[in-house]
């Protein structure tokens, strides 16, 4: 594997919107997480996510399954180790989106290659995009207190090598070069 560019923010910043932009170029891997929550409408298995449920999760938990693994609203994601060992055989970038715990275990195994990119949006932005997804109210409440509390929050950020702000109002095609433009220049940096 070459670098590992991580997407983290609050919920409904634009990361999977970003990452699905940034894959179409070509140049970047995607790396599959996976998770106990329930799919979206129009989210695949194997594509967006390796979707499980939490007893086989736990189970590949217990195996030592997962490089790293944390539970987010309720839920169970983790990052498999079959998954990174594939990417980690090839050459190519790659990018994948975790939150904060992830970042930090991730940052830790792999120092030279982790670069992580903050995607974060105002309050507003947030609460619209997450009642137009549609979930549950319990479940876009919960989110969006997240969101305000912890992930918007100061110490959120510290994990980040860079931040991208990707507010209502600002085209998405802007935001998507602003962090292809910040691949480039750690990609400059390293050399390659
Ligand atoms: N600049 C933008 N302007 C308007 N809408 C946007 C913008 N960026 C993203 N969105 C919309 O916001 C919604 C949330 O985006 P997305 O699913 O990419 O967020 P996310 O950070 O991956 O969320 P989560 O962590 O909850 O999965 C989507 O409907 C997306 O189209
Ligand atoms: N630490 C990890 N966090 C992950 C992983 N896969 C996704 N995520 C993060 O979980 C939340 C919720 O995701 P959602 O798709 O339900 O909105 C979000 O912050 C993701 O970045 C993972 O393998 N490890």
């Amino acid at each position: 594997m070459g670098q590992m560019f991580i997407l983290y923010g609050p919920s409904a910043s634009g990361k999977t919107e970003i990452q699905r932009a940034l894959l179409e170029d070509g140049d970047l891997e995607r790396i599959i997480t996976a998770t106990s929550r329930p799919p979206r409408p129009g989210e695949r298995n194997g594509v967006h996510y390796h979707f499980m449920n939490r007893t086989d999760f736990i189970r590949l938990a217990e195996q030592n399954g997962f490089v790293e693994y944390t539970t987010y609203n309720g839920e169970y994601y983790g990052t498999p180790r079959s998954e990174l060992a594939e990417r980690a055989a090839g050459p190519t970038d790659a990018v994948v989106i975790l939150e904060a715990n992830g970042v930090r275990a991730v940052k830790t195994l792999f120092p030279l290659q982790a670069f992580a990119i903050y995607i974060g949006a105002d309050p507003a932005s947030l609460r619209r995009r997450l009642e137009a997804r549609g979930g549950s109210a319990d479940e876009t409440a919960s989110r969006l207190r997240k969101a305000l509390e912890e992930e918007t929050a100061e110490p959120y950020l510290r994990e980040a090598d860079a931040a991208v702000w990707n507010r209502d109002g600002r085209d998405l095609a802007d935001t998507v070069r602003e962090v292809r433009e910040v691949i480039e220049a750690t990609r400059r940096k390293a050399g390659r």
